[in-house]
């Protein structure tokens, strides 16, 4: 496949570039801005000056006292040029930072400077989107633009998205606490979207092909992954809106060629796993058991189903699970969703109710760092914790299924993993992944993790691509190779983690990473105008280098990662000019990477789906409202409610009928055997003796702790009412109206038993108490070494 044009020269025109230091002036440059200390190197230097002038006077030949004087002048020019260029910059820079202000840019004006003159060294340029093809696994990032909080606080913009390529521009200080540069890294990934890109465009080239994906009876995930308030929730509301259009412009085409025999019904089902327990958000939030069936499928127990008949049906009900999803105010997002929500459209057979294709749209949960989650309460801090901990899950998984090779992959340790299964297994099975992040220079770190967290699954999919054998020889050789640029890559980021680490003061001790830091320095020290730092070759990066070198092969080859350290270019913050920098590899392997990655990652894999068991639902009567024809409602903001299809017709049924049997819309709820979301072709039942608990023991038992306290709670509380109100009567059998006659004795060894039993009652609610105060801080200590593991 011809490389498109777009592509030619571009990796030319950036290797020319070689320099990879980036001056911008600063006033904090001390020789320069520190009155006193100009001061005192001056007065220094004229002493000298006069030293050596009378020193001259006394003793030398009128000719050499001429050429010291005219050095001495020469000196002295230079230094007052020095000065001059010295103040034209402060003046220059005074400019820039009211301009930046002017647009609202209030940041860091040196760093937002050195920003803006990479991107426009580089003409860092989207690409336009290639339309996707049959990809098994899309990942793609979207940035979302900087909002009027971040710029409040002098937050600016340090990520650069040039489709398909991201870059992260890490603002940082040497430890001289003056000096400043930008750690850059680039990551390139099958599209990339910013700030300017709709929702819309991102849809049409990742989520929307798995639209007829499903109808030709495959199994779809797309997810949104990224930090706290880095749009994920709006980027799946978005796709949600398009989805329905799609399904039901995709129904009436699957009637018309009849692809189902019975023809297919729309059902959708959403749940969200919130603080480890899985929620139907359809269904008053009822507790849900995720269970393993004997054959490997995922159960889902008591999940309810509703149908919809139209676009607005659909929607409506997908708004009502939006709405029941558990949000909360976090440190960077007021309504931040705290669960991971998974809605399923399903498609099934009208007849016998077999499931026809599935499309799941994940909106994850955010993650929070520990340092972000300190000044919530407990229950929110092990929320966070929690999430980290399935999220931490789900990245072994991916790194596990990365690995290949018959690793372990640790499907069980999270609900979430065992919810996405799926997404990494099936084999007519498609992901989309969508990597939200944020702008803002202050959650580099986050960023970082979110892009190298997406960079694991990207190495999966050019494996497929390899596997799917439709590649050409040098794919082939590039995806052997690539095993090793995944390592570099992983080295890569365990050196930005140490580098983390170091910042926090966590780390203490420097690694491999520490160390290139020191070289970095040294560079940086001596030259202030470093070369670049050049990572190991790998035979990967190789094999990238000589596809730009030879002639398009048939099919490019995706580059099974892209990632890497730009450069770590020291940017002194000294006077003069950004220095063109030179491109990273990835940068390069970025170009090649994704007219490549989209024609060489087709794949061709539409084998059959295994047969599953099925699953016990309750079944519940229709409720009929009444039917409005209109248009989707405006994307979702959070705290929105009840938009648009107000008066949407609801005909839903929550469940589907047994396999082959007659649906009767009309009858009274009952249970049912249903087909599993993983049957496809029968109707078979799950072994509920063969069914496993897949609850994570830690977190289980924790709440069954918490149980069992407000149930003691509640039973001190009820036998403490029934103890006093026997006091009371007790009481007035001595001192009660009227009487007259009383025994003492009793009263006091009822009264003695009474307090006894009430101490005991309340010893023993003090030691659970205590126990369980005991249990959520082991809880909260080993939540916060997950949190850690997040970020690693
Ligand atoms: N692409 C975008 N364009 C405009 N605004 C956006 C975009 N992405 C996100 N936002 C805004 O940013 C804010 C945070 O977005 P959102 O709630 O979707 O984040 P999130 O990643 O889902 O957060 P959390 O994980 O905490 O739920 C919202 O106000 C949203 O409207």
């Amino acid at each position: 496949m011809p490389t498109p044009s777009r592509f030619q020269g571009t990796p030319s025109r950036l290797a020319s570039s070689s320099s990879n230091v980036s001056t911008v002036s600063t006033p904090r440059t001390p020789n320069v801005t520190t009155p006193s200390r100009r001061t005192t190197l001056s007065s220094v230097s004229g002493a000298r000056q006069q030293q050596h002038v009378s020193t001259l006077t006394g003793g030398s030949s009128a000719g050499k006292r001429d050429t010291c004087l005219e050095e001495i002048q020469r000196l002295q020019q230079k230094r007052t040029e020095r000065r001059r260029s010295m103040e034209e910059k402060r003046a220059e820079r005074a400019k820039h930072e009211k301009r930046l202000q002017d647009q609202g840019m209030p940041g860091d004006v040196d760093f937002q400077l050195m920003i803006g003159a990479f991107r426009t060294e580089y003409g860092l340029e989207p690409h336009p989107h290639i339309p996707p093809g049959d990809l098994k696994i899309c990942i793609c990032v979207r940035k979302r633009p900087i909002n009027a909080k971040e710029r409040k606080r002098k937050d600016y913009d340090a990520v650069t998205c040039f489709n398909p390529v991201v870059m992260v521009h890490d603002c940082r200080l040497r430890v001289d606490g003056i000096t400043k540069y930008l750690d850059n890294t680039d990551f390139a990934f099958d599209h990339t979207f910013d700030e300017e890109d709709s929702t819309e465009a991102l849809y049409r080239y990742t989520a929307k092909p798995l639209v007829p994906f499903v109808f030709r009876q495959g199994r779809a995930t797309c997810f949104a992954y990224g930090q706290t308030g880095s749009g994920k929730t709006f980027t799946m509301c978005g796709i949600q809106q398009q989805v329905v259009v799609d399904v039901f412009a995709h129904l009436s085409q699957a009637h018309a060629t009849q692809q189902a025999p019975g023809g297919l019904g729309v059902y959708v089902s959403y749940f969200e796993i919130y603080g480890g327990r899985c929620q139907d958000l359809l269904n008053h939030r009822h507790k849900l058991l995720v269970r393993e069936d004997g054959k490997g499928d995922v159960v889902i127990g008591e999940l309810s189903e509703k149908e919809a008949s139209s676009e607005e049906e659909l929607w409506r009900l997908i708004e009502e699970g939006n709405r029941n999803r558990t949000t909360h105010a976090t440190e960077v997002n007021d309504v931040s969703s705290r669960s991971h929500a998974i809605c399923q459209v399903l498609l099934r057979d009208q007849d016998s109710g077999k499931l026809w294709g599935k499309l799941s749209l994940v909106d994850l949960a955010g993650s929070e760092r520990g340092a972000d989650t300190k000044s919530h309460c407990r229950q929110r801090r092990l929320e966070s914790a929690e999430i980290n901990k399935s999220l931490l899950a789900l990245k072994e998984c991916i790194r596990a299924l990365d690995a290949g090779g018959g690793t372990h992959v640790p499907y069980r340790a999270s609900k979430l993993t065992l919810v996405l299964k799926d997404c990494f297994t099936k084999e007519k099975a498609r992901t989309v992944m969508i990597a939200t992040v944020s702008p803002n220079a202050s959650s580099a770190d986050h960023t970082l993790n979110t892009l190298r967290y997406a960079d694991r699954v990207k190495q999966k999919k050019a494996e497929d691509f390899h596997n799917s054998g439709s590649g050409s020889s040098v794919g082939k050789g590039l995806r052997t190779e690539g095993c090793g640029e995944g390592r570099a890559v992983r080295g890569t980021g365990l050196g930005g983690d140490f580098e983390d680490e170091e910042r926090e003061g966590r780390g203490g001790e420097e690694g491999a990473s520490g160390d290139r830091e020191d070289e970095f320095e040294d560079e940086g020290e001596d030259g202030m105008e470093g070369t670049e730092q050049s990572s190991p070759e790998t035979p990967m990066k190789r094999a990238v280098l000589a596809s730009f070198s030879s002639p398009p092969a048939t099919a490019s080859p995706l580059p099974p990662s892209s990632s890497s350290k730009l450069r770590r270019t020291p940017l002194r913050t000294g006077m003069g000019p950004p220095v063109r920098l030179a491109p990273s590899t990835a940068l390069k392997a970025a170009r090649g990477a994704h007219h490549g990655g989209v024609e060489g990652s087709h794949t061709t894999s539409h084998h059959g789906s295994s047969l599953s068991s099925g699953n016990t639902v309750a079944v519940a009567p229709v409720s009929a409202t009444e039917r409005t024809p209109g248009r989707l409602s405006q994307p979702h903001q959070p705290g929105d409610t009840g938009r648009g299809l107000q008066n949407a017709n609801i005909s839903s049924r929550e469940v589907l009928p047994p396999p082959g049997g007659e649906r009767d819309k009309d009858k009274a709820p009952v249970s049912r055997k249903i087909p599993s979301q993983g049957d496809d072709s029968s109707g078979g039942e799950a072994s509920q003796a063969e069914a496993e608990s897949l609850d994570d023991p830690d977190l289980e038992s924790l709440y069954d702790e918490e149980d069992a306290l407000l149930n003691l709670h509640m039973n001190v509380i009820q036998e403490n009412a029934e103890l006093l109100t026997e006091e009371g009567s007790l009481l007035q059998q001595i001192q009660g109206d009227g009487v007259q006659d009383y025994d003492l004795d009793t009263y006091t060894q009822r009264l003695e038993e009474i307090l006894a039993r009430k101490m005991d009652l309340i010893g023993d609610l003090r030691e659970k108490v205590g126990e369980f105060r005991a249990r959520l801080q082991q809880e909260e200590n080993a939540g916060r070494v997950r949190g850690e593991g997040m970020e690693g």
